[in-house]
């Protein structure tokens, strides 16, 4: 709940269609004036978190808002004040960018930060910004390796650049045959690749992650030292495991009815949104979603959605 201190912010990440987005450094007169920032300010008592943004990139940046979507939300304490970062992505708006408090900007990309120093709590706004909105699960019951190899080459042809490899029918050779040749395939298309709850086999595999269960969430008690690390959730309570845990992303599932779990109850897209509506981490939706999906997903706050089938 918020406590009398904690200051209430809007920050817009305005995204172009090539993944740029933009950072704007604090003018002088402000606490950490000369640190880069996402624009936005704090919102005003009566305001909601998107009148507030609105009104902060107009008087910023001169500029009407026409889409903007909740992202993270993230809670940090500076020695003068702790601050509640509701990060919106801001796709389309309206008139040129202009700084109206002669602030400097750049546009910038998750893997080419080339301003600094940025605002403390930003640092890992910014590795979420590097993860893709597609997340492709491969298909479970899939033995035949061949055929599932066939299946990972169209899907990375198709464009998707993270891949988990989730292959539970599969014995421990055979699964680490597949994984190799499967992390080999995704090396050449520059994708990045999480091996379901086999921890030691990612490691060894040097794959770049490992996808966590829920029973993981569980029974572990620090996070596997991998790069990227994503976590099953399907309630509040693994949500916030996952979070305690400090992994990078999270799916949160069942979206909508699915064949692969055919008795889940579906949370439907409300109660997906009422789960992550303060959540600091990169939601991908997943179940019985398509591409299509994508825009949906994002009204309803996910960074993306993850898919079981070929793409
Ligand atoms: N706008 C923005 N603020 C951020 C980011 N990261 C971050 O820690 N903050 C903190 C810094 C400040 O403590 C607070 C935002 O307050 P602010 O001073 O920019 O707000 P404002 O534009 O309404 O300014 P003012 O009217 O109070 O001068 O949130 C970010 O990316 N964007």
């Amino acid at each position: 709940m918020a406590g009398p201190s904690l200051v209430e912010v809007a920050a817009a990440v305005l995204i172009r269609p090539d993944d740029s987005f933009l950072l704007a450094c604090r003018p002088d007169g402000k606490p950490y004036a000369g640190y880069w920032e996402f624009p936005g300010g704090k919102i005003e008592t009566g305001e909601s978190p998107l009148q507030a943004l609105a009104r902060e990139l107009d008087e910023e940046l001169g500029i009407t808002v026409r889409q903007a979507t909740p992202w993270l939300t993230r809670t940090f304490s500076y020695p003068h004040a702790t601050v509640r970062l509701r990060f919106y992505r801001v796709t389309d708006w309206h008139g040129e960018l202009t700084p109206r408090e002669r602030q400097q900007f750049a546009w910038q990309t998750a893997e080419n930060i080339t301003v600094s120093p940025l605002l403390p709590a930003n640092t890992p706004i910014l590795r979420s910004l590097a993860l893709p909105s597609i997340y492709a699960v491969t298909r479970t019951v899939e033995t035949d390796i061949e055929a599932s190899l066939l299946s990972i080459g169209q899907t990375l042809g198709n464009g998707v650049k993270l891949l988990q490899i989730r292959q539970k029918a599969m014995s421990h050779d055979q699964l680490e045959h597949f994984s190799r040749t499967a992390l080999q395939l995704a090396r050449s298309y520059q994708a990045t690749v999480l091996i379901n709850e086999n921890i030691p086999l990612a490691q060894t595999l040097q794959a770049d992650g490992v996808h966590l269960t829920a029973a993981q969430l569980r029974s572990l008690h620090s996070r596997p030292a991998v790069n990227w690390c994503g976590a099953s959730c399907h309630n509040e309570q693994e949500l916030q495991r996952a979070e305690r845990l400090g992994v990078d992303f999270v799916t949160l599932s069942p979206v909508q009815p699915t064949l692969s779990h055919p008795g889940a109850a579906a949370l439907g897209w409300k109660e997906f949104a009422a789960l992550i509506r303060d959540y600091p981490l990169p939601v991908y939706a997943l179940g019985g979603l398509l591409p299509a999906d994508l825009e949906t997903a994002r009204e309803y706050g996910a960074h993306g959605i993850a898919m079981m089938r070929s793409i």
